[in-house]
């Protein structure tokens, strides 16, 4: 896709992440490529969203995306300029633009700061303001989240699962960032607070004109929020596309197979798992060619043989099969809806009806 530089935030060449690799007397050196030569571009103002089945390289491909990781290969530019050699002095500049909001909200801030210090370090360190400024921003951001300014002087353990979230959500907020990354940033929260956090990051988005970069698990999070969605399968992307393209007519055999994908419970509880016989297979030892082909209903003799180049579909949109135009054709019903839990239901309800309700505000004490 060709934007005007203008219009693009984030642009990745052929990025490619490699952990491991380290040989020991009694192992061959083995390393796991999490991602492997994406290249995407992010629009300004934009929700993009990343799914795929747990292992299949969400994380590590956001985490690129704000260079929270190097690159092994390739690049990621930022408003056009290259941040994937930057040096962690040079980096630190641009820390401000780029924030993330991790998904446990139980381990992601300090339980030994008080809220108010916890949203004040970010505009310690990205800005010049003074003390009495800074606090005042504290409370200001307090309230954009639906917080009482007077929590500014409690500890994080005092709050409940949601209000933590809203509270990492305002520390995101303190450096006055242009992109966000959403990592799983509802999927450990309860149900009934899910769409709360959901609609509070909409309402800010519009407001700070940010960049949201969203990983979820749930396809109806992902429906309800994202103007593009990029499928990942295996460290690559399968199909990127624009929301109701996706949704309306996946493409990939891949994509189609995730749109009926069963929820699995897990400690943290996210992960899913597309309706497909067999596992991910290891990112040690991928497939050769296509690297979706030993699960595919649709693969012959040139998917193990050659790897799929992305192919431009309509406008913004690209999938990377050999098959799909056939695959598109195909009798079979477009998938409509993605499949919901009696419990994504409920939560789907309360999107936007309840946007301008605010958690209770009695922390997680009586
Ligand atoms: N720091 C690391 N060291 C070694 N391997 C890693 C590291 N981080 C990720 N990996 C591996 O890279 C692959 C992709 O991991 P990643 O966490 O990006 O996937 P994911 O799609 O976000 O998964 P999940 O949904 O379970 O979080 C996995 O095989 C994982 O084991």
């Amino acid at each position: 896709m060709s934007l005007p530089t203008r219009d693009k935030i984030i642009e990745t060449r052929a990025v490619t992440k490699r952990f491991g690799g380290r040989k020991s007397l009694f192992k061959p050196a083995t390393s796991v490529s999490a991602v492997n030569g994406v290249s995407l571009t992010i629009k300004r103002g934009e929700t993009f969203s990343i799914v795929g089945e747990s292992g299949c390289g969400k994380s590590t491909l956001a985490r690129l995306l704000v260079r929270l990781l190097t690159p092994s290969d390739g690049a990621v530019l930022y408003d056009g300029n290259d941040i994937s050699a930057l040096s962690e002095q040079e980096m630190r500049r641009l820390r401000k633009d780029l924030q993330f909001v991790f998904q446990d909200p139980f381990s992601s801030l300090n339980p030994r700061m008080t809220v108010g210090a916890l949203i004040e370090e970010p505009m310690k360190v990205h800005t010049a303001l003074t003390r009495t400024e800074r606090r005042q921003k504290v409370a200001e951001l307090l309230n954009k989240v639906g917080l009482r300014p007077a929590f500014a002087n409690r500890y994080p353990h005092e709050f409940s699962g949601g209000q933590r979230q809203r509270i990492g959500i305002a520390r995101a907020l303190a450096s006055g960032p242009k992109v966000i990354v959403g990592d799983e940033p509802v999927s450990a929260l309860d149900v009934s607070v899910q769409a709360q956090v959901i609609n509070l990051l909409e309402d800010l988005k519009s407001e700070f004109d940010l960049t949201l970069i969203l990983i979820a698990h749930d396809l109806a999070v992902i429906r309800h929020m994202s103007d593009r969605v990029a499928v990942m399968y295996l460290g690559e992307i399968v199909e990127l596309a624009p929301n109701d393209a996706l949704f309306d007519k996946p493409l990939h055999p891949y994509t189609q197979a995730l749109m009926r994908a069963i929820p699995i419970a897990s400690p943290h509880g996210r992960s899913m798992k597309a309706a497909l016989l067999g596992d991910v297979p290891s990112p040690l030892d991928p497939p050769s060619g296509c690297r979706f082909h030993p699960r595919c209903p649709h693969a012959t003799d040139l998917c193990s043989r050659e790897k799929p180049t992305p192919a431009n579909v309509a406008g913004d949109r690209t999938v990377a099969c050999h098959h799909w135009e056939k695959i598109a054709d195909d009798a079979q019903p477009p998938v409509q809806e993605p499949p919901r839990s009696p419990n994504a239901e409920k939560r789907f309800a309360l999107f936007r009806t309840r946007s301008q309700q605010k958690e209770p505000t009695t922390a997680a004490r009586p």
